[in-house]
Parts: C-alpha cells; structure tokens; sequence
C-alpha cells in the first residue's frame, strides 16, 4: 500500500481529526499526499508557511437549510451545500450535485478533487463543489422548480461571475440550471451569464459543454491508449452510469470505432453485445427520464441483449478492453478491478469523480493497466465551462466545432502534463502522480505569491 512521506503524515492525521466520519474527503486527501511525498522530498520550500496544510482547509464552508412546497402543499426541508475550497487560480468552480447521499464529507471530497483538476486546465479557476440532500428523481417540475429557487435564494449571496461560479453535476441539467439562473437573475437583477455554466443554449449556453466531459474522458484515454500505439477502433468498452457523462462517452468512444457494450444505472446494467444503441438510451434516459432496465424490454432480450438487477451482479464483470466508470464514486473496488485484468482490460479512464477504490487503481497499477485518474479525464467538464465563461465575458459565441477543438487541444496537454510530471518525478506512467504533482505545483505557486491568506 502506498505510504505517505514521513513530512506529510501529520497532515493527514490532521485532516482526519478534524474531518471525523467524511470517508471520502480522507480518501481523497490520502491520494494527493502519497503523491507529494515526491515533491517535498525535490522541493523542500512547498513545506513552508504550511502551504500544504492550507490546501487541505477549505477557504470558505456554507451549510443552509432549503425549504419547499411539494405538490401536495407539505413544507418539505433540505439541506443546501457550497464548499468554497480554494480561489488560488480564479473564481471558485465546480459543480452542484442533487442527490440524497449528498452530506458535508461528499462535498468536500469534491471540492478538494476540483482544486486540482481545474489547475490542470490551465485556465483560471479555482475549486469549489455543492449540492444538497434533495432527491429530484420521481419529483415534478414545479417541484425541482420550488427546490431550485429555494436553495438559490440563500446561495445567491455567494455567488457572482469573479467569487463562485456552480455548473451541474449528478441530478442537475440543464433543467435545474435553468431555475436557478432565472432565480439569480431575479434576486440581483442583473443578467450576469458568467455566474453559472451548464447553461441553455438560448441564454449564454456553450456548445459542446453538454457532450464535454464525456468527450474528454474519450480523449484522454485515447492519449493514453495511444501512448502503447493502441487506439479506440476495435476495441469492446464498458461505461457505467447512463447521464450526462456516461451518455456523451458512448457517442464519442463509438464515433472512434469502439464497440460500447454495456451502461447502467442505479437499478442494474445493460449489455448489448452487438454494441449499445445510443439513440435508444437518450430516449429512454434524456426524454422518458426512465430506466436502463427499458432497453431490454425496447429492444427485446435474447441475443446478446440482457439486463442484470442491482444486487445480483456487476457491470464489472462484463468483459472489455477499456472501461470508464461515469456513475458515482468507489463504484468499482478492488475485486471487480480483479475481474477486469483478469478477463484482459488495458485501460481505465474516470469519467466520474474517484469511481475507482484505492484498491481498485492499485490492482490496475500492478497489472500494467493505464489508468486515467478523474481529476485528470474528465476535466474537459469544467475546461468547456470555463471556455463558457470566456464566451460570455466577450459577448461571444463559438461554434460546435471551435469549441470541441479547443478541449481536444486542452486534454492532449493534459495528458502530456501528467505523463511527463509522472516521469520527472520518477514515476514513469502512473498518471495519478502526475496529476497530483502537475495539478499541485499550478495552485502553490499562486498561494505563494499571495502571502499568508
Ligand atoms: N457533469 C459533468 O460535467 C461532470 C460530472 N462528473 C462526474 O461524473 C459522474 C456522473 O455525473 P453526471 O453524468 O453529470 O450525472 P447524471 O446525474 O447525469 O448521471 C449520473 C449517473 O450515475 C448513475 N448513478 C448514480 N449513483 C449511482 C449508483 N450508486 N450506482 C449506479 N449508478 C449510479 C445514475 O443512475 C446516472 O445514470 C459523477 O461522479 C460526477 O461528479 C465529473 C466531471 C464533470
Ligand atoms: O463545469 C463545472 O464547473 C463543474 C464540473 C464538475 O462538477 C466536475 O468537474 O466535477
């Protein structure tokens, strides 16, 4: 198991006496401080004025409470979440997640994971992530409507084109941005289109934002496929989730010849052996807002179509030559990345935010598998978000395919950061150290130059 350098070991312990019961946050500051282990042991001057410390506190916590009507008239209550985690590179940036697992220790985790991967954009944005407990699935429109304009009125305060800029993230679209920028706009009265990302195409949306991270994802790992003198065409892929990042990975991975087999939600997985039919899913997911499980019963079972129940199985048993988990985080641990070397895979790329245990990524370290951690592949998300920003802070608007070519340009460079970082710190191809040393040095040299604060 990898160990933290002696230097560092009191910051974690740190970390997790003054963060007890938030699993993930730990989980992710353990990562990046086994990486900087390295950095210190080059760079002793990063261990200065408790540069490192400072990057594990988050700047600003704001915890709220959200209170609603449902449609039966019932005052309902949520709890609303920003974690401003650090404004070293820009205006806090990061997505709101809508889902009832949503607590302090998930945002946190998020926002710290954000720091990092927006550095690794190169474009000026800081971290920050939020959300709340609220569950929209099964909830009607008036209903996310009330939610959204609720939990805005109190965030709204917060928020601003140059302090806090949210985008989506698990149960928030395009939908619920809406609401929530028609409520911004209504609170403040100013059309301020740079103060959310993720945005309709009719009021200061950018194209390609919706299919970004996916994309990313599907660019990155082709880099990294790449990198062996392998690429997509021909290969069987398996992508977990079946939303926004899942759906825009399977468009693209197909678009590059790969054959995409299975995809799932929280109620099971789908396989088509044949190859999925993406138009079927969007269907059933964009328009029905339904389940996977009605692919199967669309497309009828037998041959190579089958669904499998949450529970009584894993998409990870599935075999493939490339698998990119894009539902939630530690949606595939250490036995299921067993299963996958066993039956043959060579790449990983994260679509989702730390899907992969720490178990997970070790056992495809060791097996020589190339894994793409997700603060690195599937930070052309935010990248276009930014690319938003810039749209709307010149009163511009790019095409499709102006903006698709700057976030292949912008994934390429990122992957040749981590690949080359990972290498200068003799870490050759392990990308998790490259992304942690690359995304780190962006943050501090800025934290540096700003004294004490
Ligand atoms: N939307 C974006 O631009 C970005 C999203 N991400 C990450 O990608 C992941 C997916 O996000 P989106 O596609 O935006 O959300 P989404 O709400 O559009 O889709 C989430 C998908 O994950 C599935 N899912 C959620 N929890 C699950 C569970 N416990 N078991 C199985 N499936 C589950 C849902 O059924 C759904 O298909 C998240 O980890 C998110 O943080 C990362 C970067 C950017
Ligand atoms: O586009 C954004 O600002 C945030 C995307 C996001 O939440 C993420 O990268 O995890």
């Amino acid at each position: 198991m990898p160990q933290i350098d002696d230097k560092l070991a009191p910051i974690y312990e740190e970390v997790v006496r003054r963060n007890a019961g938030e699993p993930e946050f730990h989980q992710a500051v353990r990562e990046v401080l086994e990486s900087l282990g390295r950095v210190v042991a080059k760079r002793p001057d990063y261990l200065e004025d408790a540069l490192i410390e400072r990057i594990c506190e988050p700047e600003r916590q704001i915890i709220f409470r959200v209170p609603w009507t449902d449609d039966k008239g019932r005052v309902q209550i949520n709890r609303g979440f920003r974690v401003q985690f650090s404004s070293a590179m820009g205006p806090y940036k990061g997505g709101l997640r809508f889902h009832p697992s949503v607590n302090v220790g998930i945002i946190k985790f998020l926002g710290f994971e954000q720091i990092f991967k927006n550095a690794l954009t190169g474009l000026p944005i800081g971290g920050g992530k939020g959300g709340s407990d609220f569950d929209p699935k099964g909830r009607s429109d008036g209903e996310v409507m009330r939610f959204c304009q609720s939990f805005m009125t109190e965030l709204y305060r917060h928020l601003g084109e140059y302090t806090d800029v949210p985008a989506g993230d698990i149960g928030v679209g395009a939908r619920e941005i809406g609401y929530l920028f028609g409520q911004y706009k209504r609170l403040t009265n100013r059309y301020e289109a740079g103060v959310l990302t993720g945005k309709g195409l009719f009021y200061g949306g950018s194209l390609a934002r919706k299919e970004a991270t996916g994309y990313g994802n599907t660019y990155f790992t082709q880099a990294m496929l790449r990198t062996g003198g392998s690429d997509f065409d021909g290969k069987t892929v398996v992508v977990s989730g079946s939303g926004n990042v899942a759906t825009y990975t399977i468009e693209k991975v197909q678009e590059f010849g790969g054959k995409v087999v299975a995809c799932s939600d929280s109620s099971g997985y789908i396989v088509d052996e044949s190859g999925l039919d993406l138009d079927l899913i969007k269907e059933i997911k964009e328009v029905r807002r339904g389940r996977v499980s009605q692919y199967a019963r669309l497309k009828g079972e037998g041959n190579g179509v089958y669904f499998v129940k949450s529970g009584e199985g894993s998409i990870w048993d599935v075999a493939c030559d490339v698998a990119m988990p894009s539902a939630t985080q530690n949606e595939l641990t250490g036995k299921d990345a067993a299963k996958l070397v066993k039956n043959g895979v060579t790449a990983v790329g994260e679509g989702a935010n730390m899907p992969c245990t720490p178990e997970a990524i070790r056992t495809f370290q060791q097996a020589g598998v190339k894994f793409g951690p997700g603060k690195a592949a599937n930070a052309g998300g935010v990248a276009t978000s930014a690319l938003e920003m810039q749209q709307n802070a010149s009163r511009d608007r790019w095409s499709f395919e102006k903006t698709e070519a700057r976030l292949a340009d912008i994934m390429r460079d990122i992957h040749d950061s981590c690949y080359t970082t990972a290498e200068e710190f003799g870490a050759p191809g392990d990308y998790v150290i490259g992304a942690n040393i690359a995304g780190f040095i962006r943050v501090a040299e800025p934290m540096r130059a700003f004294g004490v604060i």
